[in-house]
């Protein structure tokens, strides 16, 4: 049996039972960055808090698939592209491949499936041609706009009333558009910019109609969950909402989850405002324990100011969790016993699942980590071996997993460090060889042989080769 939970809709307004749509699956999208730049703690959030709540839903019995996009066709890719002199596509591989580094550093896993826009625009344009179709979007001049008025439940999830946006807004008026609210599905191609054929002349997809595209082809006409950051609730996915209802006249998502902002300096962290912290300098200064633990400490739906103070204060109190951790491991050498779920054990998990099933409530469960941590430590003390072995499978093996904290390292880990090691080797071996101390050199580089490393020297610096056992 599942457990029950909870969760904070968007569209409701309200905190609400939790059911999915397939009994004992749930399907969920999150909308994932725009690739043109390195991502930023901001960008981090949304990742790190559903990761863990997908974790969360696998630690109490649901089968979970889940989508994350990348944007990879937009205005931003396209001026950097123009900038570099480059095509589009270089820039966004680039960081994809930059993006998979730092999500690898953070230890977040992937979904089960990460599309991109450009894979799917002939799917875009048949979505489009069916809006056309039905009456709900038309084309004007080579682009393409919804026409909000024919969708009754415009407003619905950032509820607003579009009546008070047309009036109180500054939303641009084009003479193209029948609207003012009408927002763009195809986007005519300028000069030099890319574009793919459609019936309606060289153009792209608009950015809202890409997720509703790529979720219905992933997930189905209506499902679960869709998250994102609270940022895109208008215009992004109230328009995403409208194109996929209006197309397939059912729900398209039954629970909306949204995340605060994170804040530096009074405003909301953005590569378009430049007031970011990499997630790269963040991994370098401090460890994902610590970037994620400062994340989860706060509520997911909360705003969330950046600061260096608060990160070490975090740093502090997870190196109090990761030594007493160790320190297990330490006195059993690495081979901690296992030991069968004591009632204590479980009535910790029931508190544990009790916090998390009330819309995510993390702050409470990293509180009890901590909690237990001091309980961990005083077992130590008391050398209370019953007391040790509990507390330590409960961070390690049962809740760290679920927040995807205090983890072991994975075997990709450990052999990543050996290579760093090695690395060290070469250098000393270079030291010494300068030092013309050849007896020393040949001992590490002949010893390294031995073991199936082989150093090899070329013009551009020591490369070595690890043989497989
Ligand atoms: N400061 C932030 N705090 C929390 N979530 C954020 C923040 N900025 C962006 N996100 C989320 O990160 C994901 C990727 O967003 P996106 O690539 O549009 O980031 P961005 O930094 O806002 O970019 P831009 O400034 O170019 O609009 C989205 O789910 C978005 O809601
Ligand atoms: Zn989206």
């Amino acid at each position: 049996m599942v457990k029950k939970i909870k969760i904070f809709d968007t569209l409701k307004g309200e905190l609400v039972d939790f059911e999915p749509i397939e009994k004992n699956h749930v399907r969920m999208y999150v909308c994932g960055p725009t690739i043109y730049n390195l991502i930023h703690i901001g960008n981090a959030r949304p990742m790190i808090v559903f990761d863990a709540f997908r974790r969360f839903l696998e630690y109490i019995g649901y089968k979970v698939t889940m989508v994350q996009n990348f944007t990879d066709i937009d205005d931003k890719i396209i001026n950097k592209a123009n900038e570099e002199g480059v095509p589009f596509k270089e820039i966004a591989e680039r960081y994809i491949v930059e993006y998979w580094k730092d999500s690898y550093n953070l230890r977040i896993r992937a979904a089960n499936f990460h599309p991109k826009t450009s894979n799917y625009v002939d799917e875009i344009i048949e979505f489009i041609q069916d809006l056309i179709d039905k009456g709900f979007a038309y084309e004007s001049d080579g682009d393409v706009y919804f026409n909000v008025s024919k969708f009754e439940k415009y407003g619905e999830l950032s509820h607003r009333n579009p009546e008070d946006m047309i009036a109180g807004s500054r939303i641009e008026i084009s003479d193209k558009k029948q609207n003012p609210l009408d927002f763009t599905l195809w986007k005519k191609a300028k000069e030099g910019e890319p574009y793919w054929e459609s019936p309606w002349g060289k153009g792209r997809p608009g950015w809202h109609i890409e997720c509703s595209v790529m979720s219905n082809c992933l997930l189905g006409e209506s499902f679960d969950i869709h998250a994102g950051g609270n940022d895109l609730i208008f215009p992004h996915h109230e328009n995403e909402k409208a194109q996929s209802e209006a197309r397939h006249g059912k729900t398209f998502a039954k629970y909306w989850m949204h995340n605060g902002m994170i804040k530096f300096s009074g405003e909301k962290m953005s590569k378009s405002i430049g007031n970011i912290w990499l997630v790269r300098e963040l991994v370098k200064a401090y460890d994902p324990d610590t970037i994620k633990t400062f994340i989860l400490s706060k509520h997911y739906r909360t705003p969330l100011d950046f600061t260096e103070e608060g990160l070490n204060a975090q740093k502090k109190s997870t190196k109090r969790v990761n030594e007493a951790l160790k320190a297990v491991e330490e006195k059993y050498e690495g081979n901690v016993p296992y030991i069968p779920k004591s009632e204590y054990m479980k009535e910790k998990i029931n508190e544990f699942i009790d916090y998390l099933s009330t819309d995510f409530n993390t702050p409470k469960a990293i509180a009890l980590i901590f909690e237990l941590t001091n309980e961990l430590n005083k077992a130590l003390t008391e050398n209370n071996e019953q007391k040790i072995l509990e507390n330590y499978h409960l961070i390690r093996n049962e809740f760290g997993p679920v927040l995807g904290i205090f983890e072991l390292p994975t075997k990709e880990e450990k052999s990543a460090k050996a290579e760093e090691l090695i690395n060290v080797l070469i250098d000393v071996r270079n030291m010494l060889r300068k030092e013309k101390n050849f007896q020393l050199s040949d001992y590490i580089r002949d010893s390294l042989k031995n073991i199936g490393i082989t150093l090899k020297d070329t013009p551009e610096g020591t490369k070595f080769t690890i043989e497989a056992n």
